[in-house]
């Protein structure tokens, strides 16, 4: 098992001034795992996830990603790392061929490689038609499937997802979900924040950060088993309710 650890933490810590964001979280993600990050709002998972992103330095502790260092390795690791959040990573006034086009060159993809790879979502997608349109008119449900084949597109070995699938319908996140479980097949690693239970039950473990501490990790069945009850709702809700902080 040693070497099959994609992302390895160990007391990472982030401070601003005198508050402590994170709080000194220990845990490890394994290649090819749905790792979801759960916790209330607040509690420190966006805070955490940019440090692994290598876009914010730690202020204690220590992290891998990739076998990547966060410290001193951050560019690496931006390479290797697919990243989609909220607000997508899309352009609106591109249009959708010329946003794969711009992702392929900045991770340095060669023309047939770009080529090639477009023509794959377009149809994975059922895009083909709406290929030359602007991203901006798009509906947000195949706004975030695009953003999220985007975020793969040049085959990183693991993406971050900080709560995808915000604001869309069950069945359009289920979809979404879909093709996490193909991208994971493929071999990416997935580390997903949510805030929707029944999204937490896809993973194979999860993670629920308190205050800035990893209250709870194991795989949806254990902690449901740990915390007697029967759905990872109340899991988080058995969780959450100690936490002290509030959202912003
Ligand atoms: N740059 C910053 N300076 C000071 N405090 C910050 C900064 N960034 C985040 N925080 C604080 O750190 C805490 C954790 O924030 P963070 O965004 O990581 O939480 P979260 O778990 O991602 O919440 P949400 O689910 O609402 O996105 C919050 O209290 C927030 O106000």
């Amino acid at each position: 098992m040693a070497n099959d650890k994609i992302i390895t933490a160990q007391e990472l810590s982030k401070r601003f001034g005198h508050f402590t964001a994170v709080d000194a979280i220990t845990f490890d993600v394994h290649k090819g795992e749905i790792f979801g990050f759960l916790g209330a709002n607040g509690a420190g998972k966006t805070t955490a996830m940019r440090m692994l992103c290598g876009l914010s330095k730690p202020t204690g502790g220590k992290a891998t990603v990739a076998g990547f260092d966060v410290y001193t390795q951050n560019e690496q690791i931006k390479k290797n790392i697919g990243y989609m959040s909220q607000k997508f990573s899309l352009y609106e006034d591109l249009t959708v061929n010329e946003n794969m086009q711009l992702y392929g060159g900045i991770y340095g993809k060669s023309n047939a490689f770009i080529k090639e790879k477009t023509a794959f979502i377009l149809d994975h997608l059922h895009l083909e038609k709406e290929a030359n349109k602007l991203v901006g008119a798009l509906p947000l449900g195949w706004k975030q499937k695009l953003a999220f084949s985007v975020a793969i597109f040049h085959e990183p070995e693991i993406v971050f997802l900080d709560e995808p699938t915000g604001g869309v319908d069950p069945v359009t996140r289920r979809e979404f979900w879909n093709m996490i479980y193909q991208a994971a097949d493929n071999g990416i690693t997935i580390f997903v924040t949510t805030h929707y239970m029944d999204e937490a039950e896809y993973c194979n473990r999860v993670s629920i950060m308190v205050d800035g501490k990893i209250e709870a990790l194991d795989t949806p069945a254990v902690l449901k088993k740990i915390y007697h009850s029967d759905s990872m709702d109340d899991v988080f809700l058995k969780l959450a309710r100690k936490a002290v902080r509030a959202g912003d």
